[in-house]
């Protein structure tokens, strides 16, 4: 399970928690303008936005699992399994293979308004990385603080839908998800009115009660209504400081603690690792299953006329600060 979500105070946040049972072997990385991004379609886009996220490195290859461009621009993968339909190449389209999907876009929009007008061409192919490495079934979130579309390649094409709640998380497909928040319209940060009779007296006998029905479970449906409730009722300052650490609150709420999720073979799907971006700064602070300090890359301290990428091993055990 996985779940992005937007946050606007005075920048621009946006940021995922990536649940799963094991890892790819993911670090932070930074690619410069220059770094060449050969497509297996497209040629070579020699020069492009600069761009930092969380990727897996495959022969000197970025295969971003999110990221944020140097023009504020975000977009994020999560799984979309059993729904996810990659096509082979078509005629007069531009046919980009899944996982060049995010260099393709951060690396030539500045807005989700441009990268919805690449969409209206593209094709997703089912071309894999290398052999042994098939397609990974996703969708995916592309906001800016303007707004947020979600893209989904399906059995009928692509689908690009608005998404007014800046959230996105796996199955089922995006409509159902937002269409389901219709059944929570009743929740409330506020304390409860009795609406149920006026004859009896009934009463709120604690804080909270307004959001009784809130979904806890793990699904991804569930974390989809508990992370957009979390979202849109959000409060907090504005500086950086604040804006992050209520942007971690957030990501909070749809945590994956070990032992709650059991996959195949006995394992559990964990939240690996939280990020949150300041699109408009460039930092990719991120935080881990053992590793709740936050740590921070800022992709304007690195030379961005470079054609090598910059990567960041993550820092994974517990930082523990003693006070005595
Ligand atoms: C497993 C990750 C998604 C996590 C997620 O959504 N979990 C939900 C679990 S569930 O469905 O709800 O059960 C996805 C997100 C990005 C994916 C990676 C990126 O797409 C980059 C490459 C793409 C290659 O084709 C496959 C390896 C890979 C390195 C992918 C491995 C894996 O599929 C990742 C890491």
């Amino acid at each position: 399970m996985c779940t992005a979500v937007t946050y606007c105070t005075r920048d621009f946040y946006f940021g995922r928690t990536l649940d799963y049972d094991r890892t790819f072997g993911e670090e932070v990385v930074v690619t410069p303008r220059k770094y060449p991004f050969k497509f297996r379609c497209m040629g070579t886009m020699e020069t492009h936005y600069a761009m930092i996220g969380m990727a897996h490195i495959a022969e000197g290859y970025p295969l971003y699992y999110e990221a944020v461009n140097e023009k504020g621009l975000c977009m994020a993968g999560l799984n979309f399994v059993g729904n996810a339909d990659y096509k082979k190449e078509m005629l007069d389209r531009d046919n980009v293979a899944q996982f060049e999907f995010i260099p393709w876009i951060l690396g030539q929009c500045d807005s989700a308004a441009q990268a919805s007008g690449l969409l209206e061409r593209i094709n997703l192919t089912d071309h894999r990385f290398y052999s042994e490495l098939p397609p990974a079934q996703l969708h995916w979130l592309i906001a800016d603080r303007h707004g947020a579309v979600t893209v989904e390649a399906v059995k009928d094409g692509i689908r690009v839908y608005d998404n007014p709640v800046g959230v996105l998380t796996n199955n089922p497909p995006f409509e159902e998800q937002m269409f389901q928040l219709n059944n929570y319209m009743h929740l409330s940060p506020k304390e409860p009115q009795n609406h149920f009779s006026e004859k009896l007296s009934l009463r709120a006998y604690s804080r909270g009660m307004g959001a009784l029905g809130l979904p806890g479970d793990l699904s991804s449906q569930s974390r989809f209504v508990r992370a957009a409730f979390t979202k849109m009722n959000a409060v907090s300052g504005d500086s950086e400081e604040e804006s992050v650490s209520q942007f971690f609150h957030i990501l909070g709420a749809v945590q994956n603690q070990r032992g709650c999720c059991q996959t195949d073979g006995g394992r559990y799907e964990i939240t690996i690792y939280t990020s949150c971006c300041n699109a408009d700064r460039g930092i990719y602070y991120y935080t881990t299953y053992e590793n709740h300090q936050i740590t921070a890359v800022d992709m304007f301290r690195e030379n961005l006329e470079e054609t090598q990428l910059a990567r960041y091993p993550l820092i994974t055990g517990e930082q523990i600060r003693w006070e005595n």
